[in-house]
């Protein structure tokens, strides 16, 4: 198949090499430039579960994307939430009749975005339980297991889902159809909403804040916040199952020694995050809906009382 990565950051980096892998024809998309330069210099390097594999994958800037001769199939977008707009219009043009976008970020409204560019006939929605990290430009660090749901949001688009599920799967991507996405996208933030913010205020990987005492009544007050929001839009959240899908990240044999994507962003790399689309957006939808969520807007106001410190951009 033939495959864009638009958003080649850590995500991007992980699954545009998964794909290349299974003999797919990837190029990435991207608007960091050194990052870019390295790869179509030395070639995306991985430390792939400890192993180094050195992938040559054509690498574009997305101010160029206009000048690209490529017809794709499939588009994932994996640009961070306040850059999927903008990486949206840079790739208008690459979109043909046929060209799927499938959209794996983290946080809850991108559908919206998305429909100011395609209509819903080319959006497959999903998220993903995958992790990823970059350790300076062109180099990734990827380790653990991970999956992916996904929903065609056109009624007819079933068919077309199942060949990108096959593409997916194909690469060991663990990917399967949902039904019902937008309840596994809530349930997704509900994870974002406790282990983003909480380990990036607190300096802490997963492993060690599913560790402390205080963690469980911390994790339900924040969940009980996302799931009566939920409601107002429809969706019923299992609460057994996000407690339990939170909890599978405390795992230190799994994913539990990550470090959220909104750590890296802004503890390691000092760049703005995207809280607003997570609990922020729980604090929003409360105000809308006369839901108190005490807990969703402390949460986002301490995350912008760090950016501001340290400067964030
Ligand atoms: N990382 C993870 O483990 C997971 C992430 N996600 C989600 O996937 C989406 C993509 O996240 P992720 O892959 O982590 O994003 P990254 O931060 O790794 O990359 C996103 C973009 O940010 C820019 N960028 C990143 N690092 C730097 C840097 N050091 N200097 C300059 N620019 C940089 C690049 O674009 P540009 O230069 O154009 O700004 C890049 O395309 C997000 O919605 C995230 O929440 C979901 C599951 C797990
Ligand atoms: C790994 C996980 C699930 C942590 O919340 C994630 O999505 C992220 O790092 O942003």
């Amino acid at each position: 198949m033939k495959i864009i990565i638009a958003g080649a950051g850590a995500m991007g980096s992980r699954f545009g090499l998964m794909l290349h892998q299974a003999h797919n024809d990837v190029i990435l998309i991207d608007g960091w430039q050194d990052h870019l330069d390295h790869i179509n210099r030395d070639g995306l390097i991985a430390d792939f579960n400890g192993q180094e594999i050195v992938a040559k994958i054509p690498a574009y800037h997305q101010d160029h994307a206009n000048e690209i001769d490529f017809d794709a199939d499939l588009i994932i977008v994996f640009t961070k939430a306040m850059q999927l707009d903008h990486m949206m219009a840079s790739i208008q043009n690459m979109i043909g009749d046929q060209t799927k976008i499938l959209c794996l970020l983290n946080g809850l409204g991108h559908e919206d975005t998305l429909e100011k560019y395609v209509s819903k006939d080319h959006i497959l929605l999903g998220n993903t339980m995958w992790t990823a990290g970059l350790t300076g430009p062109g180099k990734a660090k990827l380790f653990g297991d991970g999956y992916l749901e996904l929903q065609s949001l056109s009624t007819t688009g079933k068919a077309a889902a199942d060949k990108v599920i096959d593409v997916l799967n194909g690469a060991k991507l663990n990917a399967k159809y949902s039904e019902h996405i937008l309840s596994s996208i809530y349930r997704k933030a509900c994870v974002n909403g406790t282990m983003n913010g909480l380990c990036t205020i607190l300096d802490s990987n997963m492993a060690d804040l599913g560790a402390t005492a205080p963690i469980d009544d911390i994790v339900n007050s924040i969940v009980n916040e996302f799931a009566a929001v939920a409601k107002h839009e429809g969706v019923e959240l299992d609460l057994d199952q996000v407690l339990a899908q939170i909890k599978s990240c405390y795992d230190r044999e799994t994913i539990g020694l990550h470090y959220p994507s909104m750590y890296q962003d802004l503890i390691t790399n000092q760049r703005l995050t995207e809280i607003d689309y997570i609990n922020g957006a729980i604090a929003r939808k409360g105000q809308k809906y006369g839901v108190a969520t005490p807990y969703c807007s402390f949460l986002t106001q301490l995350i912008h009382c760090k950016e501001e410190l340290l400067g964030a951009k």
